[in-house]
């Protein structure tokens, strides 16, 4: 908000300084008009730097443009999903478990940001998960990318919009646990919004109360019910209790990986694992009162002193998920599953 008003600020500046130096339009407190010109050009383009700097910072999406998509893909599918689901790196092999399915490339929805990263293909998937009308998002939008906060979760607040209660995020994770191993699946517990710290939320800007209110509480981010669901599935998947963990997740900017020390700051800060989205997606899944479920495949080990050799590369993230493709879609289909009873419960009541 302070960066808002230091921008109207500065252009509200600039209106005037034409005012001011009309009259004359030749010297003005000593100077030529020319050097007014070219000062008031820089001013300008001044203003507009910080305008653009504070577009990627603010709001996106009104209710009636998330509205809108919401329309267009309804109108071009007869799912009704239930439950969103958000790919993580490497993790898109979720969306090829679905049957029944209408998948939109995102190039082709109205007023859809598009995929830059590798393993993200970029497309909304519809369809059934163990029975259950789903909405996979099948890679999703980074603040790296160079994306608002606000627009990498626009989509979150489609899914709401087309009916999904639910919300599943999945990401791909360093960590910096050290009982933790490459190839483990973190459930996250909780977040540490660290970019919120420094200003930056999903929510900037002006709240309209049809999505959700101004303020609200996080205390139970991620459903304490779902989590259960999840550890009780890991009785009865092979192989999958042996790499389930429960931790803190920590979302950075990016798309740096970490120094030695923002790693060990980060651990004395309690955070188990650290990436670069999910956190901003539950924020406005929570805005708009979505259940929240969320985990982390851990890729990498955060590098944490200065004689590890540094392992860092996207790719192998992305090899890392192939790799545990079958565990964690038993996970998520196990997971989805009991959301249709609970709503064949609720029905019957
Ligand atoms: O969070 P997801 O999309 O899974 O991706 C993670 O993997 C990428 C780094 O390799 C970063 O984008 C990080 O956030
Ligand atoms: N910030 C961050 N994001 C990741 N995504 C996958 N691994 C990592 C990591 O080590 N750090």
């Amino acid at each position: 908000m302070n960066r808002a008003a230091t921008v109207n600020e500065v252009s509200n500046g600039q209106q005037q300084q034409p005012n001011k130096t009309k009259p004359s339009g030749k010297r003005i407190n000593g100077l030529s008009s020319s050097v007014q010109d070219i000062a008031g050009l820089l001013l300008f383009c001044f203003s507009c730097f910080l305008s653009l700097t504070n577009t990627n910072l603010a709001s996106y999406g009104s209710f009636e443009m998330v509205q809108e998509i919401a329309t267009y893909l309804l109108d071009r599918t007869r799912i009704r999903p239930q439950c969103g689901i958000i790919c993580g790196s490497g993790l898109g092999c979720l969306a090829e478990q679905l049957t029944d399915v209408d998948s939109f490339d995102y190039e082709t929805i109205p007023h859809f940001p598009v995929s830059t990263v590798p393993g993200h293909v970029g497309r909304l998937v519809f369809g059934y998960l163990a029975g259950v009308p789903v909405l996979c998002m099948q890679g999703r939008f980074h603040y790296y990318e160079g994306y608002s906060l606000a627009k990498c979760s626009m989509p979150v607040r489609v899914m709401r919009l087309v009916g999904c209660t639910h919300l599943i995020a999945t990401n791909a994770a360093g960590a910096i646990n050290n009982n933790f191993h490459v190839g483990d699946i973190m459930l996250i517990k909780d977040h540490i919004n660290l970019m919120g710290f420094a200003g930056n939320c999903p929510l900037l800007g002006p709240n309209d109360d049809r999505f959700g209110p101004r303020f609200l509480g996080m205390a139970k981010a991620y459903d304490p019910g779902m989590l259960q669901v999840a550890k009780d599935t890991a009785k009865h998947v092979p192989g999958l209790g042996s790499i389930l963990r429960e931790g803190v997740y920590c979302c950075v900017g990016g798309p740096n990986f970490e120094t030695v020390a923002e790693g060990r700051l980060l651990s004395l800060l309690g955070v188990d694992a650290i990436g670069m989205s999910t956190v901003h997606e539950i924020i406005t899944a929570r805005h708009c009162g979505m259940t929240c479920f969320a985990f982390s495949l851990i890729t990498n080990m955060c590098t944490m002193s200065y004689e590890e050799e540094e392992e860092h590369c996207h790719e192998t993230f992305v090899d890392v998920g192939r790799q545990l493709e079958g565990r964690i879609c038993e996970l998520v289909t196990r997971v989805v599953g009991t959301i249709r009873s609970e709503a064949n419960g609720r029905k019957k009541e």
